[in-house]
């Protein structure tokens, strides 16, 4: 065991490592690389924190994880299983997630360092504030692919998780989506939005039914279609998607009958959107049947299922199977006041999409994909690789080894690239510690950001959901007060301000040019907000960061890639070579990268930011 070779570490550092207490967060792809790691390299005093339990699909890549431990949680199985590397490790596993008011400033006090190996920007968001407010170290990592990234995270010292924007998600028009999809990624959100509408959490914008306020559909068409359908079914009264499949049983032929048949005819009946496409063909299920028996001779022909692209009759019956075994999990999730979550790697609901993008894509004379490559593109996949993970989380103990040794100049950021570099070089380190931004919403001394919305709309709820949590990602546990007048608009006292839930923010007192103050409990986070009124235009954004709109935006992907290299050659003319602290690179400026062809990963958001590889966050697999 590498621990007990003597010589491998100076005593000294031998001694830090033993005496030191670190924390991993997330016991996936990096984490169990980096826990085998730490336990190899003598730490002895860890705790790691997972919230989910070993899937399938985990286990050509996260070793610590074998067959029989499917179902298990991470962190209690990926503890047993570094034990054996050092049963004299004293390692703490917590099943939970790391965003609970169980895990304070003051539990992340009692660490030496932090280490993340996270996959989604809300927890490393959550993480890195808790880091700042308890004044640890924390390092960062994240592969996407063959990339890969390591930095260091210290409070004054370097940029946080935060001090750079990171882009928005790719989105797609709501129009585009809802009424005249021509990619299969159209038909496969769409197809996601729709398991929400049936089975998950319902969003208000991703309504699937035929948008009738499209601008396309000049005029009073949608009234007109309306008009029309009303002749047609005599009935225009527009119920929920939800609570329209409850009333019908979640019957798979009605619902079928009306995502595929009504709902195009209805579309085809907004006939401006037609004048220069093509126009939709609406599916019968009944002249499916045949077709649907007919098919099964094809399905039973060879080759992988997930790889071959299936008949819209095989779609069909895919549909109608994981419509009755969704349904069956969405009663019993409903017992219990919950609902289903979409996931890739759960059966029916992969099925479900893959039926739906399918049968829409057909419906729209769209190129139909494989399920194999609807669940890429759905779960925003790039494919995991093992020893990508393997030589970040090599890096990740490195860094952790200098951090020991306060030996902060050595813990430059590093890419993991995909081909070599003209210097020949895969693993590429800066040449400095990037210094904060001070403007960063979270690390500078006064974070502040401005909010353009609509103060007449916009209501508390909203705004505390929308806005504080989803996008400024505050916990639970924020308060909020209108600064000129000291009221508090929410309080994270249950029961306090309950009833200014659906009061819009002017009623409240929150008027253009009016700054609220927001405090954060958990993660000792200040913020504060200056409201500027706009008037909510009908495909607008319902609220937006304008500070955000002023930063250096990512360039497209091309441009990323030259600037990527011009970058490089930069820190080579002006670097010092020894990348001291405080020797912020004033020449040298940081060039943010998206690469939309990238997808993220899981549904949540999707962000890049920094020179030379995306930026760790949820594209990333590990
Ligand atoms: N808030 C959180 N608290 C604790 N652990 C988290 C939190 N968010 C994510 N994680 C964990 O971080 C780990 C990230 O690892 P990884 O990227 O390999 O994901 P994965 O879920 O194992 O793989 P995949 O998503 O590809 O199936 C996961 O095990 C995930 O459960
Ligand atoms: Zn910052």
């Amino acid at each position: 065991m590498a621990t007990k070779i003597p010589g491998v570490f100076e005593k000294d550092l031998e001694d830090l490592i033993k005496k030191s207490k670190v924390l991993v967060v997330g016991a996936g792809g990096i984490g169990c690389e980096l826990l085998k790691n730490l336990v190899l390299s003598g730490f002895s005093n860890i705790e790691i924190v997972d919230l989910d339990t070993i899937d399938v699909s985990n286990l050509n890549r996260q070793f610590l994880f074998h067959k029989q431990h499917v179902g298990k949680s991470k962190a209690q199985v990926a503890r047993n299983s570094a034990l054996n590397f050092n049963p004299d490790a004293n390692i703490v596993a917590h099943h939970t997630s790391i965003i609970s008011a169980d895990f304070g400033v003051n539990y992340f006090k009692q660490f030496t360092l932090v280490m993340n190996a996270l996959d989604n920007r809300a927890a490393r968001n959550h993480v890195n504030r808790m880091c700042l407010a308890s004044e640890v170290p924390l390092i960062e990592s994240g592969t996407a692919g063959y990339e890969g990234q390591v930095e260091l995270i210290k409070k004054g010292e370097t940029k946080c998780y935060e001090c750079d924007p990171k882009p928005a998600a790719k989105t797609y028009p709501g129009c585009t989506i809802r009424n005249t999809p021509s990619e299969p990624i159209h038909c496969i959100v769409w197809a996601k939005h729709l398991f929400n509408q049936l089975f998950g959490e319902i969003d208000a914008d991703e309504e699937v039914s035929p948008d009738t306020e499209d601008p396309e559909a000049v005029g009073d068409a949608g009234a007109k279609a309306a008009a029309s359908e009303a002749t047609a079914n005599g009935d225009v009264v527009r119920t929920s998607t939800r609570a329209w499949a409850s009333a019908c049983g979640y019957d798979p032929r009605k619902l079928f009958a009306k995502f595929f048949d009504a709902d195009i005819r209805y579309l085809i009946s907004m006939s401006d959107l037609w004048k220069t496409r093509k126009a939709p063909q609406p599916l019968v299920w009944d002249t499916l049947s045949d077709a649907v028996a007919g098919s099964s001779k094809e399905t039973d022909g060879g080759g992988l299922k997930d790889q071959r692209v299936w008949s819209v009759a095989e779609c069909a019956r895919v549909f109608e199977r994981s419509v009755r075994e969704l349904k069956t999990k969405f009663d019993a999730a409903v017992e219990k006041d919950e609902h289903l979550v979409w996931d890739k790697d759960d059966k029916p609901a992969m099925d479900f999409v893959a039926a739906c993008a399918n049968i829409r894509a057909h419906v729209f004379s769209i190129p139909e994909k494989s399920r194999f490559d609807i669940k890429s593109m759905a779960g925003n996949i790039i494919p995991a690789i093992a020893t990508s993970n393997a030589i970040v989380a090599g890096l990740v103990v490195l860094h952790a080894i200098h951090v020991l040794q306060a030996r902060f100049s050595s813990c430059q950021t590093v890419y993991l690239r995909k081909k070599p570099n003209h210097r020949d070089q895969m693993i590429v380190p800066e040449k400095y510690l990037t210094a904060p931004n001070p403007t960063c919403p979270v690390c500078s001394p006064k974070p502040q950001r401005t909010i353009g919305l609509d103060v007449t709309k916009m209501t508390v709820a909203e705004f505390e959901e929308a806005v504080l949590k989803k996008t400024l990602n505050m916990s639970a546990m924020v308060d909020v007060m209108v600064e000129a007048s000291g009221s508090v608009i929410i309080s994270s006292e249950e029961g306090e301000t309950e009833a200014n839930n659906d009061k819009p923010l002017e009623e409240l007192g929150v008027k253009d040019g009016a700054i609220l103050v927001a405090d954060d409990y958990l993660q000792q986070y200040t913020l504060r907000l200056i409201i500027s009124h706009r008037v909510s235009a009908r495909d607008g954004p319902e609220f937006e960061i304008l500070d955000q709109k002023d930063l250096p935006q990512p360039p497209a992907p091309d441009a990323a890639a030259s600037a990527t290299d011009a970058a490089e050659e930069k820190m080579e003319t002006n670097g010092n070579g020894n990348g001291d602290v405080g020797t912020p690179d004033s020449k040298k400026r940081k060039v943010d990268s998206s690469d939309e062809s990238l997808p993220a990963k899981k549904v949540r958001t999707d962000e890049k930011s920094t020179d030379k590889v995306p930026e760790v966050e949820e594209v990333y697999l590990d």
